[in-house]
């Protein structure tokens, strides 16, 4: 390849990343051209980099959140936690003065069933009630978690579009790990997708 090509390549790049990135380390930007050949490889994960930070930027996941009274104080911590890469749209309640889940949950169980939301996380005090509330809805494959391992089940092995977090019974450290978990794995399909597909029955 033309050596003038390979610097306006590089260039070129490096403006885009700089631009949209600025917080990635300065040594990324570093490319020798005359280097291109030795690195090869190199184009595509700029360019994987570049799509992924693109996407979560520009385009971030929509997640849906409510809880009741007994979850709201970690409905607001888990919230603020999402709150840079994701976004979050809150269902209520907005404070601990004692209110009924349904009239949080169905909203936000809607907002997932419909597409408005990719997926949703509820909480409560026992995580029972939004669990059970969320599922009436045929598209909603809410799961109550109450560790990390039961998150990554919950998204590898049923699809779960909503997590349901027993707020009274857990640490607020793990609560965070369980939506990490939860928004981090992915149905693995398989043998899981026809027992999925037989969930919903009337
Ligand atoms: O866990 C719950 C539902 O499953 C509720 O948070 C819990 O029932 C609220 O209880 P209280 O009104 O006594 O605060």
């Amino acid at each position: 390849m033309e050596p003038i090509f390979i610097t306006t390549f590089f260039n070129v790049t490096k403006h885009l990343l700089q631009m949209f990135f600025q917080h990635l380390p300065t040594s990324l930007f570093t490319i020798n051209p005359q280097k291109f050949k030795s690195y090869p490889h190199y184009t595509y994960i700029c360019v994987e980099i570049c799509l992924k930070k693109f996407n979560s930027k520009i385009m971030k996941r929509k997640i849906a959140i409510a809880a009741d009274h007994a979850g709201f104080e970690y409905k607001e911590i888990v919230k603020n936690y999402l709150s840079e890469n994701f976004d979050v749209q809150d269902f209520g309640t907005f404070s601990t003065d004692s209110v009924d889940y349904p009239d949080f949950v169905h909203p936000a169980a809607t907002s997932v069933e419909n597409g408005e939301n990719e997926l949703g996380i509820l909480l409560c005090g026992s995580g029972n009630g939004v669990q059970i509330t969320a599922n009436k809805h045929q598209k909603i494959r809410c799961a109550l978690c109450w560790m990390p391992e039961i998150a990554s089940l919950a998204r590898q092995h049923n699809d779960a579009n909503m997590i349901s977090i027993p707020a009274r019974f857990i640490s607020k450290e793990v609560a965070i790990e369980i939506v990490n978990k939860f928004l981090s794995t992915d149905f693995e399909g398989g043998r899981h997708q026809g027992r999925v597909d037989k969930i919903a029955f009337c």
